[in-house]
């Protein structure tokens, strides 16, 4: 039989047998299907189907390194739009019907049966084909459209609160008032600054200024540069890196830092788009676009006196506040990928797989240093791992953390937990009323995903399954 199915997409073959590669080839193009793609290292498939799209996996079970049953549940999370047909030998059917438990779309026995192949083939690309027009519609009807994604690509997310800012960028970009960037430490708001540099049509330099710990001479000399003279060992005049920004971007970071009479020599310039170099009564003109950014909150600042406040609604123009990691955990399993991704690339390793645990672990993690805590603990993961998959023992510092979290100092009763047990419950609870109350809110916390939740309640998680079902 030829099969009826036109798919514009390769099939990927993986084995690590290259006999049964190549018969399964030759078996496929005998009946009609000649777009096919063979692996057979299994710890390369994850790194290929990222610039290899294709229509369908056939996947063996056994292989070496990592074997198809390790990666199914990978390839279930990561590509799910893509049906799995696994490869077990006659005598395993338990291990097909695991699999298809987990999410394969079917199961084929070896030695192959070409027709049988076909029929499966055939099946699950006919269910992939509606899904894949769900899905299209669904991006379509999400799709918030970047007119310049590339201005981006250095930035991981698949947050919608990212997207906004992104599609917002786009819109302030070329304005000539000031941008002011806050949120948290780690967050990527340099990396923002970045991609709003780019995107706002100026040629000249993206130069970068930190404030923190610049007294105003410091500021002053940095920023706006010195007359020879100007003080003692001033052999030389010096060009500000203003100058060095001249027809780019000036990106000063950390801005909550400011001293008091810096804030009014960049007020000046904001204002005036004029400063004068040190030690010289000559002004100067800029035309550089001012950005600026803090993980303070200025609007404290001001209240204690720290921050001016008309520099501040200057800086305000524009204001982009990025959501911490904690608030968009979307982002961390992609994140987790491409930090994987770089750290394997650089330091010299194939790319591990996480297992479902450091997956789940990670997304419920709190990320006080955001994305840069988290690509931090991904270089050390990678660089503990050897083979296999990664697991929570090379995550340290997580492992640390979820242990320790368990014997943290429990609160002394007070008045004021107290008032608000009472408020939240509308009386003092009960224990099952309080059991009940954690058990969902770890369940929302992980997303449902019980092992996860049984882990942050500190109990197995057939405990926690069987208070699901019967919670009475
Ligand atoms: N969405 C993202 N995708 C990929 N990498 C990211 C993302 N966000 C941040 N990073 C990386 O995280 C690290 C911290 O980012 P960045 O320096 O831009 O943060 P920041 O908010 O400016 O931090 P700080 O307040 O400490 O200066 C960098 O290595 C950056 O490349």
């Amino acid at each position: 039989m030829k099969t009826k199915i036109n798919f514009q997409l390769p099939i990927l073959l993986v084995d690590d047998d290259p006999v049964v590669l190549e018969v399964s080839m030759t078996a496929l193009e005998s009946e009609g299907i000649s777009n096919v793609v063979t692996l057979s290292d299994s710890r390369k498939l994850v790194h290929f189907l990222e610039s290899n799209p294709v229509s369908l996996i056939i996947l063996d079970l056994v292989m070496p390194h990592v074997s198809g049953m390790e990666l199914l549940p990978v390839l279930i999370r990561d590509f799910p739009h893509l049906p799995v047909i696994v490869m077990t030998s006659n005598d395993d059917l338990d291990t097909a019907v695991r699999c298809i438990k987990a999410g394969a779309t079917d199961y084929i026995t070896k030695p192959m049966d070409v027709e049988r192949l076909l029929l499966s083939v055939e099946k699950a690309l006919q269910v992939n084909e509606l899904s894949t027009e769900n899905r299209n519609l669904r991006e379509y009807l999400l799709n918030d459209r970047l007119e310049y994604p590339s201005a981006f690509e250095s930035m991981v997310t698949t947050s919608k609160k990212m997207r906004a800012i992104f599609q917002y960028i786009e819109v302030i970009a070329k304005s000539d008032q000031p941008v002011l960037i806050t949120g948290e430490t780690g967050v990527g708001k340099e990396l923002i600054a970045r991609a709003i540099g780019e995107l706002s049509g100026k040629r000249g330099a993206f130069v970068t200024v930190n404030a923190a710990g610049l007294d105003d001479n410091m500021f002053s000399d940095t920023l706006f540069g010195h007359k020879r003279g100007a003080f003692t060992g001033a052999d030389q005049a010096r060009e500000g890196l203003i100058s060095t920004a001249a027809g780019g971007t000036l990106f000063l970071d950390e801005i909550g830092d400011l001293n008091e009479m810096s804030q009014v020599k960049l007020l000046r310039l904001i204002q005036e788009n004029e400063f004068y170099p040190v030690g010289s009564d000559i002004i100067k003109r800029t035309d550089a676009r001012l950005l600026v950014a803090t993980n303070q909150d200025l609007t404290k600042l001001i209240a204690s006196n720290k921050f001016r406040k008309d520099l501040y609604y200057r800086l305000c123009a524009h204001h982009i506040h990025i959501p911490p990691l904690s608030e968009r955990r979307e982002d961390i399993p992609i994140l987790l990928d491409h930090f994987l991704e770089k750290a394997s690339k650089s330091l010299n390793k194939p790319k591990p797989v996480p297992s479902r645990e450091v997956v789940a672990l990670l997304s419920t993690y709190q990320f006080d240093g955001n994305v840069r805590e988290l690509h931090a603990m991904v270089f050390d993961a990678v660089a503990r791992y050897s083979t296999g998959l990664l697991t929570l023992e090379s995550f340290a510092g997580l492992f640390a953390n979820v242990n320790t979290s368990l014997d943290v100092a429990l609160p002394q009763p007070s008045k004021e937990l107290d008032e608000s047990i009472y408020e939240f419950f509308g009386r003092f609870p009960t224990i099952k009323e309080v059991e009940d109350y954690l058990i969902s809110s770890a369940m929302n916390l992980t997303s449902g995903n019980q092992r996860s939740a049984a882990m942050l309640l500190g109990i197995a998680r057939q405990t926690l399954s069987k208070r699901l079902s019967n919670p009475a």
